[in-house]
């Protein structure tokens, strides 16, 4: 299959033929100490505007290592980056970049705390802490602008991180594991709040998780990465995202899950394999 998924859409983000390794750890001998692991091989595909693409594959695959190549904290060995004409490889910090851990600063105040990426990447103070609280009050979050981090539960910091990337102001969104580490009704709740947002925030969002229900919700188009080193191996795309819900709710279209897990289970078997 071609890996290159996509069709050239104005403003999308474009990850083309990404491959990158890491040294290998521990190695004894000064020869293998210059030798590469391979995590990624040549990986690409493309995220249109307005829609989400999510992530999924089998632990250690690399996941986040793309993301961080495309928040430009890693530079790849081979491929490119963009998004809309932005080179996210030649120009870091093209991206709205939402880490695996929720990052909250406890000095900060959770309204400074929203708001500290948009002031970082230029935007204005005034109108960036004015959307915000908008933001607390639409999210269930009202009256919480001077609360600190600590007194927040796992559920509205995460709120609290992810309002923080979404007000930041560059042209695409990476979510890596942005729900991970909840208990399984509050995780529930915050995929319709995501679902909800995503879907009137108009750039383009890549999304890491490793819930497969998750992906089958939020994402309009689901990516299938193989084991390390990791490429694409399933597409899977999604009906809109009214009919997802409805989905969920009726649990009546079990085919995708069963084609996601297919090809997750072909990757776990071929891993064995080698082993
Ligand atoms: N800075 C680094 N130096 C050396 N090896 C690294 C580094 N960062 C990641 N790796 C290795 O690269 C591989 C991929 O890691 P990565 O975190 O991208 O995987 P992942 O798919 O996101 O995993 P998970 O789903 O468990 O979060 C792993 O084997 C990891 O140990």
């Amino acid at each position: 299959m071609t890996d290159f998924i996509g069709s050239g859409t104005a403003g999308a983000l474009v990850v083309d033929g990404i491959a990158h390794g890491f040294r290998e750890a521990g190695a004894r001998r000064a020869a293998r100490r210059t030798e590469l692991t391979p995590v990624l091989s040549e990986v690409s595909f493309e995220v249109a505007p307005g829609t989400l693409t999510a992530l999924l594959g089998p632990s250690g695959c690399g996941k986040s290592t793309l993301l961080r190549i495309l928040a430009g904290l890693v530079v790849p060995e081979r491929g490119s980056a963009r998004s809309g004409s932005r080179d996210l490889i030649a120009h870091p910090g093209g991206i709205a970049y939402h880490p695996q851990r929720d990052a909250l600063l406890p000095w900060l105040r959770a309204l400074d705390n929203i708001t500290l990426g948009a002031e970082t990447a230029g935007r204005d103070r005034a109108e960036a802490r004015a959307e915000a609280v908008a933001l607390l009050e639409k999210f269930g979050l009202p009256g919480q602008e001077r609360a600190w981090p600590d007194e927040l539960s796992g559920g509205m910091r995460q709120r609290v991180a992810l309002m923080r990337t979404f007000l930041m102001p560059q042209r695409a969104l990476v979510l890596d594991e942005p729900l991970g580490a909840l208990d399984a009704l509050t995780r529930r709740r915050l995929q319709h709040w995501l679902l909800d947002i995503t879907a009137n925030d108009g750039r383009p969002i890549l999304l890491v998780t490793h819930d497969i229900e998750e992906a089958l919700l939020l994402a309009d188009r689901v990516l299938v990465m193989s084991d390390r080193p990791g490429r694409i191996v399933h597409v899977e795309d999604r009906p809109d995202a009214a009919t997802r819900v409805r989905e969920r709710e009726e649990g009546t279209d079990h085919a995708p899950l069963r084609r996601i897990l297919a090809a997750l289970d072909g990757e776990a078997a071929a891993a064995a394999t080698r082993q």
